[in-house]
C-alpha cells in the first residue's frame, strides 16, 4: 500500500539540495528502487529509515553516484549527475562528505593523516596549514588532540565514529551523508554522537542524510524521517506523520516496544 506523501511545514519555503526522481536501480532480475522520489532540504537532518535490505545504502551510493541507476534523475545542489565531466563531478564531490556504516578510516594511517587525504586532493596547502586544520576537524568532533597521532586500532569505536566524522568535514562540506553512524556504540555513546551531529548541524548549516536504525536518533535530531519500502518512499515527514502513518511496517517500527520504551524516555 502506497501512503499519500504530506510535506511537513518544516520545507516550506526552503532549497531543496537534493532531488531525486523516478530512480530505479536493480542488479540483475531484482529492481530494489523502483522509482522512487525524494528531495532533501538546505539544512535539514533528514533520517533514513526502512527494513533490512530494502535499499537505504543503495539508495545513499546512487547518490553519490557509486551505483549506476537504470531510470532517473539525481540532482545535487542544483546539479544534475548525469550531466556533469569528470572535472564538474569531482567540484561536486567538494561539498559532501560521508561516513560509511564501519568507518573505513585508513588503517595504516593516523588520524591527522585519514582527515587530512582529502585536503591533499584538492588543496594546494603547507604541511603545517594542513596539520592547523586537522587539529581544527579534530576539536570540533570533541576528540581530544593527542588522538591526532593514533592509528585507528588504537582508538575506541566511539573515537573512530567521530575520527571518521572529522575527515567527512575535512572540506567544509554542505552535506553530510552518514550511514548507520551510531551503529555499534553504547546508547551513552550513541547519544552524544547525536548531540554532536546536531550541534554541527546548527553551527555549520550543515544539511545532513542519515541512514539510521536507531529510534533515539530518529526522536532526538531529525528533523524529518522518510522511510524506504517496497522501492519506495513509504512516508515522509516529521516523526508526527511517522506515527500516524497506518503502513503496517511504519506501525510496528514506530509504535513497537522499542518505540514505546523510547517515547517513555521523555524525547
Ligand atoms: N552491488 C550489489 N549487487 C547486487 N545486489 C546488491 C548490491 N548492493 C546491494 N544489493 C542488494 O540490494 C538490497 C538492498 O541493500 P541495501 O544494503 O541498500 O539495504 P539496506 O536497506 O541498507 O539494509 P540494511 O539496513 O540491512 O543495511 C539487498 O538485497 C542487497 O543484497
Amino acid at each position: 500500500m502506497m501512503l499519500e506523501r504530506r510535506p511537513s511545514d518544516l520545507t516550506k519555503n526552503r532549497d531543496v539540495i537534493i532531488s531525486v526522481r523516478g530512480v530505479e536501480v536493480g542488479f540483475g532480475e531484482r529492481t530494489i528502487l523502483k522509482g522512487l522520489d525524494l528531495d532533501v532540504y538546505r539544512g535539514e537532518i533528514l533520517g533514513f529509515v526502512g527494513g533490512s535490505g530494502q535499499g537505504k545504502s543503495v539508495l545513499t551510493r546512487a547518490i553519490l553516484g557509486l551505483v549506476p541507476k537504470r531510470a532517473g534523475t539525481i540532482q545535487v545542489l542544483g546539479q544534475n549527475l548525469d550531466d556533469l565531466s569528470p572535472e564538474e563531478r569531482r567540484q561536486l564531490e567538494r561539498h559532501w562528505g560521508v561516513l560509511f556504516q564501519q568507518g573505513a578510516l585508513f588503517s595504516a594511517l593516523t588520524v591527522k593523516q585519514n582527515i587530512q587525504v582529502p585536503m591533499r586532493e584538492y588543496l594546494h596547502l603547507s604541511d603545517r596549514l594542513l596539520d592547523e586544520l586537522a587539529m581544527l576537524k579534530i576539536e570540533m568532533v570533541g576528540l581530544n588532540p593527542d588522538a591526532a597521532d593514533k592509528l585507528p586500532s588504537e582508538l575506541s569505536g566511539g573515537m573512530i565514529k567521530r575520527a571518521a566524522l572529522a575527515r567527512a568535514l575535512a572540506l567544509d562540506p554542505e552535506i553530510v551523508f552518514l550511514d548507520e553512524p551510531t551503529s555499534g556504540l553504547d546508547p551513552i555513546g550513541a547519544g552524544e554522537f547525536d548531540d554532536l551531529i546536531a550541534t554541527l548541524q546548527r553551527t555549520l548549516g550543515l544539511t545532513v542524510f542519515m541512514v539510521t536504525h536507531d529510534l533515539d536518533s530518529l526522536y532526538s535530531v531529525c528533523d524529518r524521517i522518510a522511510a524506504l519500502g517496497e522501492g519506495k518512499i513509504l512516508a515522509e515527514g516529521p516523526i508526527e506523520v511517522m506515527l500516524e502513518s497506518d503502513h503496517p511496517w511504519l506501525r510496528s517500527y514506530f509504535h513497537g516496544k522499542r518505540a514505546r520504551a523510547v517515547m517513555a524516555g521523555g524525547a
